[in-house]
């Protein structure tokens, strides 16, 4: 069984020196033990974080992995709770102007509750996991420690389902075997169970991805018998119930794509609900999930209190529209626009919106859009726009446009001009309806307002692309940064998850610019 992990906060040893007395990272510490999964705690370490000097790992929150090193996974085994980017984060920001960065680290082990493993070797002896540093070799990984300990089960049962049916993985060299990639998405909402117990039962939605182009190739009973057996020996019949739902997708690209077009659902329940920021959250295997489940619910807490109550905003790279549609629910918002590349994330948004309270008002909508296609027309009218880009960070064009809106407010000073400018340009009058949703509980009309937004919250799982956007945005003075907080979201790596809240203008300036504008008309 994966360790689990229990976190107590323990006294400064008598020894400790005044400098290590400076760091509040020093009262963590962790202890491995091989309990079940416990609730996940999550701890704030905001007060008088500094830079950390040189900490000593015997007294640290260690990985105690066996593939670590040999599983490019996780780049680092000590001080869980301080990765080592976060020195620098905290430099980052100080010289952006923001002294009081926080950093909330969260369960540091079985952590992850979505993966994608490639699936190589033989059907005898298959490896499943990730790929060794600089090479194509797998590297078998039973015993992730950043796996939630249910995707390590499901990994272990899909490895005998192999041996037993003879299923051969896939061979890149030469495009044959069947089995090529299975993505394990854990969901931890079970109602049955009391809150303190539906963590560590957490169930698998398991994707096989298959190197066929459809159900009607040859192998599908292949896939099928793979599909059953793992419904037979850990479905809800079995003694511990922990898959949730087989689906299949169709791949033959010889790229390095995981995922072809093709999804059929094969087995359980179709839909697989997760409880988030403060909402019911359905997720089809084909859209974006977050990984870290619990860190992702203690980020959206935080952005909620970001968001003013009754504010209209602007959710860009939504994917299903998770942020968008909790904000609607906690802050009440008049109107969220949700705008996301990938068209297989919409029926994930309908679902869940199907789910918000009868009770609220507000204007929702989901659009299939490339937000870096005419980002002004998405912007204006939001009085908070919230971006969630991936690792490569914000569009040049988006940058662009939220560059230019300082401007624009001084240029278009009637909103009959503003309106008649940008208006007409907005994808979501002139695109096709059906490929947006539109939820409305009040039936009222689209509000259309030319009002310029004053709150830029960015989220990024990118530190290097966020650095260069944020350096960017502050450029020309028409964003300040505000406050910036830091999440663990993947222990173990280089990289951490950031929440930064930019507003409008540079402060006192664009008072002193509104008045001279005014004096001239
Ligand atoms: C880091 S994910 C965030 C998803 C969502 N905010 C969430 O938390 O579930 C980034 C999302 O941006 C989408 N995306 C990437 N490029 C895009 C673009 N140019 N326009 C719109 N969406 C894009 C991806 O498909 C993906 O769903």
């Amino acid at each position: 069984m994966a360790a689990a992990m229990s976190l107590r906060l323990v006294p400064l040893p008598s020894r400790a020196t005044p400098r290590d007395q400076k760091y509040s990272f020093s009262l963590i510490t962790c202890h491995s033990t091989t309990t079940t999964l416990s609730p996940p705690p999550v701890i704030s370490l905001t007060k008088d974080l500094k830079p950390n000097s040189n900490p000593n790992p015997s007294s640290s929150c260690a990985l105690h992995c066996p593939h670590f090193q040999s599983c490019s996974g996780c780049t680092h085994e000590y001080n869980l709770h301080q990765p080592p980017i976060l020195d620098e984060a905290i430099n980052f920001f100080k010289r952006m102007g923001v002294s009081n960065f926080t950093f909330d680290t969260c369960r540091l082990w079985g952590w992850r509750c979505r993966a994608k493993l490639a699936v190589r070797g033989s059907s005898e002896k298959p490896l499943v996991g990730l790929y060794e540093e600089g090479t194509h070799n797998i590297v078998d990984i039973p015993e992730c420690q950043a796996h939630h300990p249910s995707i390590n089960a499901a990994v272990e049962l899909l490895k005998k389902g192999m041996a037993e049916l003879n299923i051969e993985p896939y061979n890149e060299d030469q495009g044959t075997g069947d089995l090529r990639y299975v993505q394990m998405a854990v969901t931890t909402y079970d109602t049955s169970l009391p809150a303190s117990e539906r963590y560590r039962n957490g169930k698998v939605q398991v994707s096989l991805v298959w190197n066929s182009r459809s159900e009607s190739s040859p192998s599908f009973g292949k896939l099928n018998a793979l599909a059953n057996y793992m419904w037979m020996n850990g479905g809800p019949k079995r003694k511990v119930h922990l898959i949730h739902s087989v689906w299949a997708n169709f791949q033959t690209s010889t790229n390095n794509i995981i995922f072809g077009n093709r999804w059929r659902h094969l087995l359980g329940d179709r839909d697989f609900w997760e409880h988030v920021g403060g909402i019911d959250v359905s997720m089809v295997p084909s859209s974006f999930g977050q990984a870290n489940t619990r860190a992702f619910d203690s980020l959206l807490s935080k952005l909620h209190k970001c968001v003013p109550y009754g504010a209209s905003v602007v959710d860009l790279y939504a994917g299903a529209g998770v942020i968008g549609l909790s904000l609607a629910a906690t802050r009440k918002c008049r109107s969220v626009k949700c705008v996301e590349v990938n068209k297989e994330s919409k029926l994930s948004f309908e679902k869940t919106a199907s789910r918000l309270p009868t009770s609220m008002d507000s204007n929702i909508s989901w659009h299939h859009a490339d937000t870096s296609k005419d980002p002004l027309s998405w912007i204006i009218g939001s009085d908070v726009v919230v971006v969630d880009p991936p690792r490569k960070g914000l569009d040049p064009s988006l940058i662009s446009a939220l560059h230019s809106l300082s401007s624009l407010k001084l240029k278009d000073k009637s909103p009959e001009s503003a309106r008649k400018e940008v208006t007409e340009k907005r994808p979501w009058i002139l695109r096709e309806r059906e490929s947006s949703v539109q939820s409305n509980s009040s039936q009222r009309a689209q509000e259309e307002s030319n009002s310029l937004p004053e709150t830029l919250i960015y989220i990024s799982c990118g530190w290097d692309s966020f650095k260069e956007d944020c350096k960017m945005l502050l450029s020309n003075k028409s964003w300040r940064l505000e406050k910036a907080h830091g999440f663990n979201f993947f222990p173990g790596t280089q990289s951490i998850e950031v929440l930064a809240v930019f507003k409008r203008g540079s402060g006192v300036n664009i008072k002193k610019k509104k008045s001279g504008k005014k004096k001239k008309t």
